[in-house]
């Protein structure tokens, strides 16, 4: 696993949020599902989804038994040679809100996005810009590099 020294040369577009052994990430959008979705043959249909409004002092607030989709602020390029795994901040977890969240591979470039899950039996108020997931970040020896349906094109970073 990277330490700080590594993720600071890896990871410049995360200067701000770099721990000692992974990146703090932040809410950005949270969205509300509208619409159902498949995942057949491989062809997969994503639900639609709504932006949730904050209040006016970017507080979200999350319904109680209600997942809904979340993006992290900024672009994130994994360079190739390493992986990301994202792990949520247990401050949240001891609030009853899980962050569900998947692998980041290497020589992807875009927004990452999770899901967010309020088990709990009440409302609890989140604001924009809080930190809500950890990465954690490891060499893969001998990786490829992704080139799937979420990879965002203008990617300043590649090659680099
Ligand atoms: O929780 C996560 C984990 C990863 N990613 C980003 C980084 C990752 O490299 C990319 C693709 O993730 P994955 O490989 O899991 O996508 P998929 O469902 O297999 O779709 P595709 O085959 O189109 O890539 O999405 C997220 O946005 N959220």
């Amino acid at each position: 696993m990277l330490g700080e020294e590594e993720l600071r040369k890896l990871f410049p577009e995360y200067e701000d949020t770099i721990q000692p052994s992974g990146i703090d990430l932040k809410v950005d959008k949270i969205y509300e599902q509208t619409t159902g979705g498949s995942l057949i043959d491989n062809q997969k249909n994503l639900p639609e989804i709504k932006e949730l409004k904050c209040d006016e002092n970017e507080i979200y607030t999350l319904k109680p038994k209600t997942a809904y989709s979340v993006t992290i602020m900024g672009k994130t390029h994994i360079p190739v040679g390493y992986t990301m795994l994202y792990l949520p901040r247990s401050t949240l977890l001891r609030s009853f809100i899980s962050v569900h969240t998947a692998v980041g591979d290497p020589g992807f470039y875009g927004t990452l996005q999770f899901m967010i899950v309020n088990n709990g039996e009440y409302e609890y108020k989140l604001k924009k810009g809080e930190r809500i997931a950890q990465a954690v970040v490891f060499k893969v020896t001998g990786s490829g590099e992704y080139d799937g349906s979420y990879q965002e094109k203008n990617n300043i970073n590649k090659g680099s």
